[in-house]
């Protein structure tokens, strides 16, 4: 049936007349009302509103939609079943065979109501931004929608300039757990409001258990390296759309994806010295590979500020597009990577991360243990109190 489905756009050329209608399928039956009289006005209404439908919904609506108007205007399937290689009718009988006796009105209806919801499903996807017509609930730090192929999480917290607390660590790992495995081809990650993300929400350092702070820097090492672990092992293309400043985590992990996008607004900070820490997400092993040790050590170790640009020219990013044309030109590009087949980015991905991984987990695994003992510091400590005492900002 799948390879039915794949030939399904070829087969629109030789297709009876009726195939105009299939083009477009069911999704919702309101049974209770099976029982109304329908007039031929109301069904012919609902094949011509089928033809208006912007956008495709999908082969398995198409073939719904085809069986139920075969139903409708002739009644129970007894045509001789197609050969097991003549795929597509083979789909297309099988889908009205499978409507049994029912009879020819409840099939209008159907039909009728089916494209009734089918409209204004499509019609308001496609006045909306991709990814907001699937929303994922259940996020309190983030917005994880899902369409054309593209999951977007979208770091949710604008006024704290998208700022990581525990919360949003644990979410984020969560929410790519999730997209390695839903039926997306590419995951894109960005922030909400005018910040990319302003790194570590320095209020983690606060709350200190029982345990006292030797614990809370344990935890938080075991914390960092599995959220780390998440991106060298994502499976499927990981895109960053850098829609404004960057700092600190959200800068470091940039190494790990797999393209990234910016506004000409952005910029890149990584201040670890400045806040008495050392780098993170890989950084000390993929920074002086992608920029060279110099150029990585001025970011690195003396906290220079890039300009979009200047990441850009570093290879940090991949292209940086002009503010007002960056939400448009990102997401019409990314939209044409995810028709691509998945599989194939998927295996190519892998065949480039493979190599790496091992020493990517590695590095992690180091970074996040000389950070344990840099949260310890007082040079640390003293750049957090600074800033929550609100003495200081980057
Ligand atoms: C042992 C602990 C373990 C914990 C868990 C481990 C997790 C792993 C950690 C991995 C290591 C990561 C390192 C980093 O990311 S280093 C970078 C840290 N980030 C910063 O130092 C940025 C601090 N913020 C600022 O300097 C400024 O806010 C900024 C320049 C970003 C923006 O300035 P602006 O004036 O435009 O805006 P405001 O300062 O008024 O910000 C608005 C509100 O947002 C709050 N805010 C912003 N960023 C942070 C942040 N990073 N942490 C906490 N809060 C942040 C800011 O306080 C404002 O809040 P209020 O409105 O309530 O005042």
């Amino acid at each position: 049936l799948a390879m039915a489905y794949l030939a399904w756009g070829l087969a629109q050329r030789w297709c009876p007349s009726s195939l105009q209608v299939i083009s477009f399928p069911v999704v919702q039956l309101h049974l209770n009302r099976t029982a109304m009289r329908l007039s031929q006005k109301d069904f012919e209404s609902a094949m011509n509103q089928v033809k208006l439908l912007k956008k495709d919904p999908g082969n398995e609506v198409k073939l719904k939609l085809y069986a139920l108007y075969k139903q409708a205007t002739e009644g129970p399937c007894n045509m001789p079943k197609p050969g097991v290689f003549d795929l597509i009718n083979k789909a297309k009988w099988d889908a009205w065979n499978a409507l049994g006796s029912l009879p020819k009105e409840t099939a209008r209806q159907n039909y009728v109501d089916l494209v009734s919801s089918l409209s204004s499903s499509l019609e308001s996807s496609s006045q909306v931004e991709p990814g907001t017509d699937r929303k994922s609930t259940g996020y309190e730090t983030l917005m994880v929608t899902s369409e054309d192929g593209i999951t977007k999480i979208m770091l949710n917290r604008p006024t704290k300039k998208n700022a990581l607390n525990v919360e949003m660590y644990h979410e984020i790992m969560h929410a790519l757990k999730a997209a390695s495995k839903d039926d997306s081809a590419i995951t894109v990650l960005t922030g909400n409001g005018d910040y990319y993300s302003s790194g570590n929400d320095l209020t983690n350092f606060t709350d200190i258990p029982p345990g006292g702070v030797e614990e809370k820097a344990k935890n938080g090492a075991i914390l960092l390296r599995e959220f780390v672990g998440c991106f060298i092992d994502f499976p499927k293309p990981l895109i960053a759309m850098v829609n404004g400043p960057a700092v600190g985590i959200s800068v470091t992990l940039l190494g790990l994806f797999d393209a990234v996008y910016a506004s000409d607004r952005a910029t890149f900070h990584t201040p670890f010295s400045h806040l008495g820490q050392s780098p993170e997400g890989c950084s000390s092993y993929t920074f002086p590979k992608i920029m060279s040790p110099a150029k990585a050590t001025e970011m690195l170790v003396f906290g220079k500020k890039l300009t979009a640009g200047e990441a850009c020219a570093q290879g940090l990013v991949t292209e940086v597009f002009p503010d007002s044309t960056f939400q448009k030109e990102v997401w019409t590009r990314l939209k044409a990577f995810a028709k691509l087949p998945p599989n194939a980015m998927r295996i190519s991905k892998e065949i480039i991360r493979n190599r790496e991984k091992e020493k990517l987990h590695a590095v992690n695994a180091e970074e996040c243990s000389v950070l344990q003992g840099r949260w310890l510091s007082d040079e640390c400590m003293n750049a957090v109190m600074n800033f929550l005492s609100r003495k200081s900002k980057l």
